[in-house]
């Protein structure tokens, strides 16, 4: 009987979430087929519908891929290397972080370097948030200098992410600031000289499973900039803070992604094109 309260009582707060309510309804329509999935987080349902989307409408045979980093781009890789095995794709993956690399290791994947193929066709990649004008912030995951390296080595530059980094404006959904890949000894002016130009705050980011700060895949810092409430323009914000001598780059993709695939717990996926590409 109190069982029976308390599970109904639960299911009225899950009810009452979007994203449970839609978690909740496919479960019911899906029955379970849907339910076996049901260890998976429903967010992660939205990244794996994003990411399994992009791939099979953006890759084809013969492709250079560019892989990103990050959780979403676990699926990419997935179905990569499903698409692989069953359809016979020869594709050449380039990768933009030491996960990457792994990934297209661990799925049997052929893997690349720009020295060899520095022309890709394709690059998918995660976001931590995408706004309306198709200005992107990467390397909340601490990664974002090869990432943007190696998307501007792609004809083609894909986002995917589930639906709550859709946003209009940048730091609408994502609170954790601008982050900025920074050479170790200038840590500190660099993050002064931001200060002074924008406002905001500026904060090293610190490790932690690590005593001291993050350390990126190039051995340098990362500083997250919280920025003020202002109306940017993100491309000049870009080419400013990278004159800062010590900045090695920003997580700011301006003008640089041309596809977005937003997924949703439900398996329904966005899609949207940047119309000034
Ligand atoms: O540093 C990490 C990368 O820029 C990721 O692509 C970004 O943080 C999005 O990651 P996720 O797919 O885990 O949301």
């Amino acid at each position: 009987m109190i069982q029976k309260l308390i599970t109904g009582c639960l299911k009225s707060v899950l009810f009452h979430t979007p994203v449970c309510r839609a978690g909740l309804v496919a479960a019911r329509f899906c029955g379970p087929a849907f339910l076996s999935n049901s260890s998976m987080s429903l967010l992660e349902s939205a990244k794996k519908a994003a990411a399994f989307r992009a791939v099979d409408e953006c890759v084809k045979d013969k492709d250079i891929v560019g892989v990103g980093s990050g959780s979403t781009v676990v699926y990419a890789v997935e179905r990569l290397a499903e698409r692989v095995q069953k359809e016979k794709l020869q594709l050449v993956c380039i990768p933009t972080s030491f996960q990457a690399r792994q990934l297209i290791v661990e799925n049997n994947l052929t893997l690349g370097d720009l020295s060899r193929y520095p022309q890709l066709d394709v690059a998918i990649d995660g976001a931590d948030e995408l706004d309306s004008n198709f200005v992107a912030i990467k390397g909340g995951g601490g990664c974002l200098t090869q990432e943007k390296i190696v998307a501007s080595c792609a004809k083609h530059f894909v986002v995917i992410a589930d639906y709550t980094k859709d946003s209009q404006v940048l730091g609408e959904q994502y609170k954790k600031g601008i982050p900025i890949e920074v050479i170790p000894l200038a840590y500190v002016p660099v993050m002064n000289k931001i200060k002074a130009l924008y406002g905001g705050e500026v904060q090293l980011r610190m490790a932690k499973m690590k005593a001291g700060p993050v350390v990126t895949d190039n051995s340098n810092f990362i500083v997250d900039w919280h920025f003020p409430e202002d109306k940017f323009n993100w491309k000049d914000v870009n080419t400013n803070i990278n004159l800062i001598p010590g900045v090695v780059d920003t997580g700011l993709f301006v003008d640089m992604a041309d596809r977005a695939f937003f997924g949703y717990a439900d398996g329904s996926v966005k899609e949207k094109t940047c119309s000034g590409k």
